[in-house]
Order: structure tokens, then C-alpha cells, then sequence
């Protein structure tokens, strides 16, 4: 894709999505695209790697989120695999400091060489596995949780909350649709609340999205 493509699809697919992104943004998604197919030639990071596929399902997927994320000085992804969402988050975003997990080294490896490519600051990748003990893992809590692709929303929400600093919250990026009324059961088995919640479509394919917003009751 050349860039003046990149940059119209890129601008159609946020104009979608009724998000706004600073001129830069599409330039260093550029590189960040070349980034991970450079390294996906050599490590298996993604199945994703038509790059009109990569800017709609990795990219534009994860800007969608831009209004629940925005105004968090701190974000934590975890499961981030190849950095989604927090890599672009984190372009879109750049003063809000932005930790990645995953428990694949390779996946975190890619992450920070990323990370240095764009001259990102205040990005952290971190090797480590989630599973409830965040002092002891040594993963950071955060304003806001993010996780896309990474467990069923019961799990999800069984897990999040330890790594949610007081007065934060919790995002569910959803591929399957859920009713206010499953998404307030899921919540009320945790001791939380829906804060949000909203369905999108990617803006090419038009594959359904939803997202949700927990905090602590
Ligand atoms: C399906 S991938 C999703 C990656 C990325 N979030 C995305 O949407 O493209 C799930 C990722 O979670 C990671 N993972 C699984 N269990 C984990 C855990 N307990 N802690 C941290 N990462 C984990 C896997 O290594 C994998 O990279």
C-alpha cells in the first residue's frame, strides 16, 4: 500500500469510527506496519499480514477505543501479543505512559524494538505472565486496563480489577455481543459496575465490535 492509500484509508476508517488522530499518527503507523512485517517474516507475531487487513483489524481496531481511553495518564495492556491495542493507543495518545504485557518473549522483544523505532517514550514492554498477583509479577497497575483477544469477559473480569489503580477502570474489548443485561451480570459478579459499553463496525469489512467500560462498585 502506498502511503497516500494508506493515509486516505487510515483517515476514511477513524472518520468511521468517529475518532481524530494528530497528522503524525498516520506516518508512524506507517512505520510501525513495516515494523511488524519485517519482524513477522522472521517470528510468527501475527496471522494478520495483508497490510490493508493490518490497518483495519490491528490498527483502526484498536483506535476505536480512543474515547474510552482517552484522559488515563497511565494504561496497561495486557496480553498485548504484537501490541495491540496499546502500541497505537499510545501513538494517538503519546503523553499517557502505556505498559505492555505478554508472556511471549518474542511478542515483547518486537514491542520494544518497536517502541525505540517510533522514539517512543514512555512505552514499557514487559515479559511477565498475568494471573492476579501484580507485585509479585512485577507488572505495574494502571488508570486504565485494556485487553483485546486475550480471555472470555467472566475471566477478564475475574482478573482485571487487581491491576486497576483506585478510582479506575477496566476495558473489555468484546468480539462476541453481549446485552446490558449480561454485561451488568458479568459486572455484579465482581463487585462492579458498567460504567460504558457500545457497539462499532470496523469500517472496511464491517465486522461487529463492542466495547464496555468496569469500575469497582
Ligand atoms: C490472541 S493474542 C491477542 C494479542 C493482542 N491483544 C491482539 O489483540 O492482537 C493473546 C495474547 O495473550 C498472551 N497471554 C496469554 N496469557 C497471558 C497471561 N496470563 N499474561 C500475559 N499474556 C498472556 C499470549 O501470549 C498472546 O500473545
Amino acid at each position: 500500500m502506498d502511503n497516500a492509500r494508506f493515509v486516505d484509508r487510515l483517515t476514511a476508517g477513524c472518520q468511521s469510527l468517529g475518532v481524530t488522530v494528530a497528522e503524525d499518527v498516520g506516518p508512524r503507523l506507517q512505520r510501525l506496519m513495516a515494523e511488524l512485517l519485517k519482524w513477522n517474516a522472521k517470528v510468527n507475531l501475527t496471522a494478520i499480514t495483508a497490510p490493508e487487513e493490518v490497518l483495519e483489524k490491528h490498527f483502526l481496531d484498536s483506535l476505536a477505543v480512543l474515547p474510552e481511553v482517552t484522559g488515563a495518564a497511565t494504561l496497561l495492556d495486557l496480553g498485548a501479543g504484537a501490541g495491540f491495542p496499546g502500541l497505537p493507543l499510545k501513538l494517538a495518545l503519546p503523553s499517557m505512559g502505556v505498559t505492555l504485557v505478554d508472556t511471549v518473549g518474542k511478542k515483547v522483544a518486537f514491542i520494544k524494538a518497536a517502541a525505540a523505532s517510533l522514539g517512543l517514550q514512555g512505552v514499557r514492554g514487559l515479559h511477565a505472565r498475568a494471573e492476579g498477583q501484580p507485585e509479585t509479577e512485577g507488572i505495574p497497575r494502571a488508570e486504565v486496563l485494556i485487553a483485546r483477544a486475550f480471555m472470555d469477559l467472566p475471566d477478564w473480569l475475574a482478573l482485571a480489577p487487581a491491576y486497576v489503580e483506585p478510582g479506575g477502570r477496566v476495558v473489555a474489548m468484546l468480539g462476541k455481543q453481549q446485552t446490558d443485561a449480561e454485561l451488568a451480570a458479568r459486572a455484579a459478579e465482581r463487585q462492579l459496575r458498567v460504567v460504558s459499553s457500545r457497539s462499532y463496525r470496523l469500517p472496511f469489512s464491517g465486522a461487529e465490535r463492542q466495547v464496555a467500560v468496569f469500575a469497582k462498585e
